[in-house]
C-alpha cells in the first residue's frame, strides 16, 4: 500500500521518468493554487497530491498492456484526474479529456497547453455530446454508478477497448449488479493508494442497452 508522498513520487518516476516528475510538481503547484478560485479537489487532499491523485491515477497504467492503442477517453476528468496525469505519463496515446463544466474545462485547456501535452485533447461539453469514436481505452473516476457510466460510453466501445474505472469500496458490488453478460467481463483490482479502494477492470465492447 502506497501511502506517503515519497513513495508515490518514486512510483511515478520509475513510469515517467524526471520528465514527468517536473510536469507533475508543475501541476501541483498550479491545482493548489487554482482550488483557491474554483473547488477542483478535497481541500484536505491538497496535502497529500502525489498519493491521492497522481498515483491514484498512474496506477491505472498497471491494468493496461504497454501496447494497448488510444484513443484514450477520460470521461468527467475534472481537475485532470486521471486523464491529465495519464497524457504526461504516456505521450504516445492520443487523449480525449471529456469535462462539462465551463471553469474546469478551462483549466484543463490551460494545463495542457501550459505543460505541452500535444497528445492531450479536451471535449468541453457532456459526454452524451461527443462525437463516436471508437476508443482504445476508456478510464473514468467519480464519473457515475457502474450502471450508468457503462450506458453512457457504450458507444464508445468496441471488442477490445481496456476498462480501468476507480470505483472506490463500491467496486466489487457495482460490478456484481451489472447484467450477467457484463458481469462476466469486469473484476476488481485493488488499489494501491487505497486500502478499500477496487478499480475495475475489463475488456470489450459494452451494449448500449443491457
Ligand atoms: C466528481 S467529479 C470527478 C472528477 C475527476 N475525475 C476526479 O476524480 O477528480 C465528476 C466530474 O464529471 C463531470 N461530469 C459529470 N457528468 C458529466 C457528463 N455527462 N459529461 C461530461 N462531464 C460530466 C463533472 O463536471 C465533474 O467535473
Amino acid at each position: 500500500m502506497m501511502e506517503r508522498e515519497k513513495e508515490a513520487r518514486a512510483y511515478i518516476e520509475e513510469k515517467g521518468g524526471a520528465r514527468a516528475i517536473h510536469s507533475l510538481s508543475e501541476l501541483s503547484e498550479r491545482l493548489k493554487e487554482e482550488n483557491q478560485r474554483q473547488n477542483l479537489v478535497a481541500k484536505g487532499s491538497l496535502d497529500h497530491i502525489w498519493v491521492r491523485h497522481f498515483a491514484d491515477s498512474a496506477q491505472l497504467l498497471d491494468h493496461v498492456p504497454r501496447e494497448t492503442k488510444g484513443p484514450w477517453l477520460d470521461l468527467g476528468s475534472g481537475a485532470g484526474f486521471p486523464g491529465l496525469v495519464l497524457a504526461i505519463l504516456r505521450p504516445e496515446i492520443e487523449f480525449v479529456l471529456i469535462e462539462s463544466r465551463r471553469l474546469r474545462v478551462e483549466w484543463l485547456e490551460r494545463m495542457s497547453s501550459e505543460l505541452g501535452l500535444e497528445n492531450c485533447r479536451i471535449e468541453g461539453c457532456r459526454l452524451e455530446q461527443v462525437t463516436t469514436v471508437e476508443a482504445g481505452i476508456i478510464s473514468a473516476r467519480a464519473f457515475a454508478p457502474l450502471a450508468k457510466l457503462l450506458r453512457l460510453s457504450a458507444r464508445f466501445s468496441t471488442d477490445d477497448t481496456r476498462w480501468v474505472l476507480p470505483k472506490g469500496r463500491s467496486a466489487a458490488h457495482e460490478v456484481q449488479e451489472l447484467p450477467g453478460r457484463e458481469s462476466k467481463m469486469f473484476h476488481v483490482e485493488q488499489s494501491l493508494t487505497d486500502r478499500e479502494a477496487g478499480i475495475v477492470v475489463g475488456r470489450g465492447k459494452v451494449r448500449e442497452k443491457a
